[in-house]
This record gives structure tokens, sequence and C-alpha cells, in this order.
């Protein structure tokens, strides 16, 4: 049943003029293609993934300049590329980076929650919601190999792969930091940061909004490693053989075992936490904060 909820969201965005004609964008075969044995990078304007199916995963990198948003059009091109790696059995993992210097992912799209009307706001929320789903359930492995600073929507995304590997540089900062904005992380993005790092921290790292740089990040458990910058990619990749080398079906359902519980409290609870979300977001008072925060961002430059 959430299933089948889950994928009329995703045929519906399919059916999204800026969504058509995204399945295939074939591309220059990939410098991960395997060994030449033709297999072409693919993916969309805002996703480019680079399949190895010798080793049968797949690099995906996140390509939403300048930032890495997630925007409802980049949010369904990740969407599917996901879908399309699941439904092909030659890939049994999936390496999440992005292509933008210095940022991995600067959270969700401030654009898309500021001055729109109700209507958006239940669309947008929708595909935020079954992102998280996807990637927080997919049967894949999925491994973070996180090359740049990585606030809210951009940790949570992080925080639904398997492991995450984080570049050495001071600058590179990962947390929930919603507060600071003057929003409220929902209760799955809560849910998701207490299963990696234990109540006491998240209920402190949130309340406070903290961006933790690599030593802390790893000192309390929101990345798994942290690696110079030029061995991101080459340190994901090990991990992966490693998490590889087990049996799918018993890794698999041992992954299910663990996260099902949680994320079966938001597919209970997912009109309900739209809802929410729209009631808090249409606020006058969260609305006047976000618009601050954005300008406070693009004053930055001048
Ligand atoms: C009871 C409660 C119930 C329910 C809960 C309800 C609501 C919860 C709702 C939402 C949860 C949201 C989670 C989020 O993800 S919110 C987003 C948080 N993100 C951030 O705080 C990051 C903001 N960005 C930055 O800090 C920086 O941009 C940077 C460090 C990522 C990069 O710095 P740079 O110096 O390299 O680049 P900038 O000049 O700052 O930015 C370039 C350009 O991009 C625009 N921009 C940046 N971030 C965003 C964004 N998240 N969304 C949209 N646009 C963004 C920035 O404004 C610049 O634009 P211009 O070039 O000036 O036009």
């Amino acid at each position: 049943m959430a299933l089948a909820v889950g994928m009329r969201v995703l045929t519906r965005a399919l059916l999204r003029p800026w969504a058509r004609g995204l399945r295939v964008a074939p591309g220059r075969t990939g410098p991960a293609a395997g060994g030449g044995d033709g297999m072409r990078c693919f993916g969309s304007p805002r996703v480019l993934v680079e399949p190895d199916p010798a080793a049968g995963v797949a690099v995906v990198k996140m390509r939403n300049p300048p930032v890495n948003s997630l925007s409802l059009e980049f949010l369904t091109e990740l969407l599917i590329s996901l879908e399309k790696l699941e439904n092909d059995k030659t890939f049994h993992g999936i390496i999440l980076t992005s292509d933008c210097p210095g940022i991995f992912s600067a959270g969700l799209d401030l654009t898309e929650m500021c001055g729109r009307k109700p209507e958006h706001y239940v669309e947008y929320w929708k595909a935020v919601q079954e992102t998280w789903l996807r990637f927080y359930l997919s049967n894949l492995v999925v491994i973070a190999a996180i090359n740049g600073v990585s606030p809210a929507g951009g940790c949570l995304l992080s925080l639904t792969c398997d492991y995450r590997v984080l570049a050495n540089n001071p600058k590179y900062t990962i947390g929930l930091n919603e507060t600071l904005l003057g929003i409220v992380a929902p209760f799955w993005f809560k849910d998701t940061m207490v299963n990696t790092i234990g109540h006491r921290a998240t209920e402190r790292a949130l309340q406070l909004g903290l961006l933790f740089p690599p030593a802390e990040a790893l000192r309390v458990g929101v990345v798994d490693q942290v690696v110079p910058e030029d061995q991101v990619q080459s340190t994901a990749r090990s991990v992966m053989a490693q998490w590889l080398a087990i049996p799918d079906h018993a890794r698999q359902l041992t992954k299910t075992l663990m996260r099902k519980p949680t994320a079966d409290r938001l597919l209970t609870e997912r009109d309900a936490d739209i809802q929410t979300f729209v009631r808090f977001i249409c606020r006058d008072s969260v609305q006047k904060s976000l618009h601050a925060y954005l300008e406070k961002l693009k004053q930055k430059k001048g």
C-alpha cells in the first residue's frame, strides 16, 4: 500500500513536463565504466551516473549548481536514477557524491519553501518524504562520499546511506541546523539522527543546530570515517567492496530489520506530516525567518 503511494508520487513526477526525457541522457563512456565494456554514463541534467558494471557499483554525482540544493526537479531526478539502478540487476551498490566543488548539498531548496502556494508545499514535501523513504530503504548498499559542506537536508540525505566518508576539510561541516533558520527538523529527520548518534547527542545537536566540522562529526558518529580530501572516492570504493562481500539477501534483510520501524512511522503518518509541514511553513513568522535567512545568504556576497 505504502509502496503504491510512493509509486504514484514518482509516476506523477515523471509525467511533469520537466521530468520528460530524463530517463536516459546517454553520455561519454565513464572513467569508471569497468574496463571499457561499453556501459556509458547516464543520468539527467542534474544527476550524473557513472556505472562500473564489473564491480556492480555506480557513482551517482549530484550536479545541481551552485550548491546542490534539493529542489523538486533535482529530487525527482535523483529518484529516477535510484529507481533505474535498483531495477538493474547489474548494480548492488551506489556511491553518492557531489559534482559541485566544496558542496555536498546545501539541503532543501529554500526557494521551494518561500512565497509559494500551499499546493506547491504539498507537492514539494511529498517529494522530500519519497526521497528519504527510497534512499533509507534502498536494497542497494549506499555509501556517501561527502566531498563538501552538508547542512540540514544535505546531512539527512547522507544519513540515509549505509556508511559516510567525509573529506577532512574544516569547511565541510555537517549537521541538522534547522533551528538556526527558525524551523524545526521533522520527526523523521530527528529519528534518522537518533538512529545514527543516539538520543542525547541528537537532542543537543538539533536544539543548537550544530554543524560539526570533520573531527567532531567523527567523534559524535555523524560520519563513519574522515579521510584526506583526495582519498574520499577511493575510500568509499574500498568500503563498498567490504559491504558487497556480504551475502546480499542477508545484508538486505538486516537493513530492513533495522530501518523499517523508523520508516513505518512516516509511512503511517505521511498525510499528517504533510499537513503539519504545510501549516508550519505557511506561518507568517516562519516565512519571515526563511526570507531573512535567504537574504542573509545573498548579502554575504556583497
Ligand atoms: C513542528 C514542526 C513540524 C514540521 C516541520 C516543518 C518544517 C521543517 C522544514 C524544513 C526542513 C528543512 C531542512 C533544510 O534543508 S533547510 C536548508 C538548510 N540549508 C542551509 O542552511 C544552507 C544554506 N546555505 C549555505 O549555508 C551556503 O550557501 C553554503 C555553505 C551551502 C555554500 O556557501 P557558498 O558561499 O559557496 O555559496 P552561497 O553564496 O552562500 O550560495 C550560492 C547561491 O545559492 C543559494 N543557496 C544557498 N543555499 C540554498 C538553499 N538551501 N536553497 C536555495 N538556495 C540556496 C544562495 O542564496 C546563493 O544564491 P544567489 O547566487 O545569491 O542567488
